[in-house]
């Protein structure tokens, strides 16, 4: 077995399967391709997937598919297995949870379980001030009905949301979402009085432009094109997933919270894929001391059992009509003894801290490459977050996403799950479940880093 570094350097047994990489010949082996036969006649090409094997087992940083291939996971199931794919504790709690009752409906007859991870949400999500929680299953679900909030509180329509912004697949978020394909096209016509915002993007915007001043074109925008007083909420990631790991400007969500502040428009913060440690501490806002009045959390919230939330301001929650938020499944009770399990073992494990030593060892690893590759435009993220840009060259910094499909590609054929992004699809992201061995993860580095030479 091999072993995990705890807090205080306490090291315990953590791993149920070998930590390792390990290819068993064909890739994808034979029961993949019986498998992929046996999807292309149920399953359309409209879900796509990114590897071409299928999962058996999964465990810390591993997957292995059906034909015994073992794979590197950098990708934790797109930010979701933060504390790995198969965390004991989450295990346990699932087995026991589930024997009990698979559902009641939280609408119909209530549970414990659905309000001790309200309270959890309460207390570890920022903000000085009495919180409320709801609880529902996709992070789109959470980001619908945080809109729904801020429209019913302050009596207003417009939203806004920003250049690069993801928030989900369904009608609404689709509109908030900036990409258009492969999520929006053929899709409308969709939702109405959302307006899209200029990002504080530092690799692209004017090298002379600080937070403040990104924060302040954003504010002139709303203010020209849309008037305040129309305006129910600000929606923005603290760090900007799919659209590319991007990390605003120093003092961009500080100066635009306190003027949504000044004109009552509720700021929510949609941590679905920044927070639970994925970037060095609970929930991204926290590294410019923000304090939302509403957030969206999905994705690490359970260890991989499907549950999101909406947190934030009891006012807001208080002016919703009594019925208002609610739906079928929203906080599935084995869902919320895995999140229940999931947040006990990040804290037991000082997740944060890991996810803090991963920054460093991977920056170690990839900064250097910026100055290094031409075709390497930048490195950027927080924590376990962490993202390189490709261009064609670094003048131009034309996008070049053939080189971030490349890469990746290299990567796959050689056992590391590696996942890409982007408005412009020229994004290599690193988002390794945190309970990944230091050994695993330099490996993954070291065929990354051949990978990147392969194409430059
Ligand atoms: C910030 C942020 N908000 C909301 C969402 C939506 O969360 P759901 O649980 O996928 O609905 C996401 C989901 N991101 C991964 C989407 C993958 C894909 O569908 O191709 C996010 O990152």
């Amino acid at each position: 077995m091999l072993r995990f570094p705890l807090k205080g350097s306490l090291m315990v047994e953590m791993y149920r399967l070998p930590q390792e990489i390990k290819l068993t010949g064909e890739f994808p082996g034979p029961s993949s391709r019986a498998l992929a036969h046996r999807r292309s006649q149920a399953v359309p090409a409209s879900v796509a997937s990114g590897l071409p094997v299928y999962a058996a087992d999964a465990d810390g940083g591993v997957i292995i598919d059906v034909d015994g291939n073992s794979l590197a996971d950098l990708g934790a199931g797109i930010a979701v297995t933060t504390v790995g794919a198969s965390a004991p504790k989450v295990v346990q709690a699932v087995q026991e949870s589930v024997t009990h009752f698979t559902h009641t409906c939280f609408m119909v007859t209530p549970y414990e379980g659905y309000i001790a991870v309200s309270e959890k949400l309460n207390e570890l999500i920022p903000g000085r001030f009495e919180k409320r929680s709801v609880l529902f299953n996709s992070g789109a679900e959470a980001v619908e009905n945080a809109v729904k909030i801020a429209r019913a509180a302050t009596g207003r329509n417009a939203v806004v949301v920003f250049d690069h912004a993801y928030h989900g697949r369904t009608n609404l978020t689709m509109a908030l979402t900036a990409k258009v394909a492969p999520y929006k096209k053929g899709f409308g016509p969709f939702a109405p009085e959302i307006y899209r915002a200029p990002m504080s993007y530092p690799y692209r915007d004017d090298q002379s432009m600080d937070g403040k001043e990104a924060a302040q074109r954003t504010i002139n925008m709303i203010e020209k094109q849309i008037g305040s007083e129309y305006v129910a909420a600000i929606l923005i990631e603290p760090i900007q997933g799919e659209g590319g790991f991007i990390v605003p400007a120093d003092g961009f969500l500080p100066t635009l919270v306190a003027w949504a502040r000044e004109k009552g428009i509720v700021f929510i913060a949609d941590e679905v894929q920044t927070g639970f440690c994925r970037t060095g501490k609970w929930f991204a806002s926290e590294y410019e001391g923000v304090e939302p009045d509403l957030v969206t959390t999905a994705k690490g919230i359970a260890g991989g059992m499907p549950l999101s939330a909406v947190t934030g301001r009891a006012e807001l929650f208080d002016k919703v009509q009594p019925g208002g938020l609610g739906g079928t499944y929203g906080g599935n009770p084995v869902s919320c003894a895995a999140a229940l399990a999931a947040i006990e073992t990040m804290q037991d494990l000082d997740l944060n801290a890991r996810a803090l030593h991963i920054e460093k060892l991977v920056t170690a690893a990839l900064a250097p490459l910026v100055d290094e590759l031409d075709i390497v435009g930048d490195f950027r993220g927080r924590g376990a977050m962490l993202a390189l840009e490709f261009v064609a060259d670094s003048i131009s910094k034309a996008p070049h996403p053939t080189a971030a499909k490349d890469i990746a590609a290299y990567c796959q054929q050689r056992g590391v799950l590696i996942l890409t992004c982007g408005t412009y699809g020229n994004i290599i992201r690193l988002l390794p479940p945190l309970t990944i061995s230091d050994e695993l993860l330099k490996q993954s580095m070291n065929i990354l880093i051949e990978g990147i030479r392969s194409v430059s």
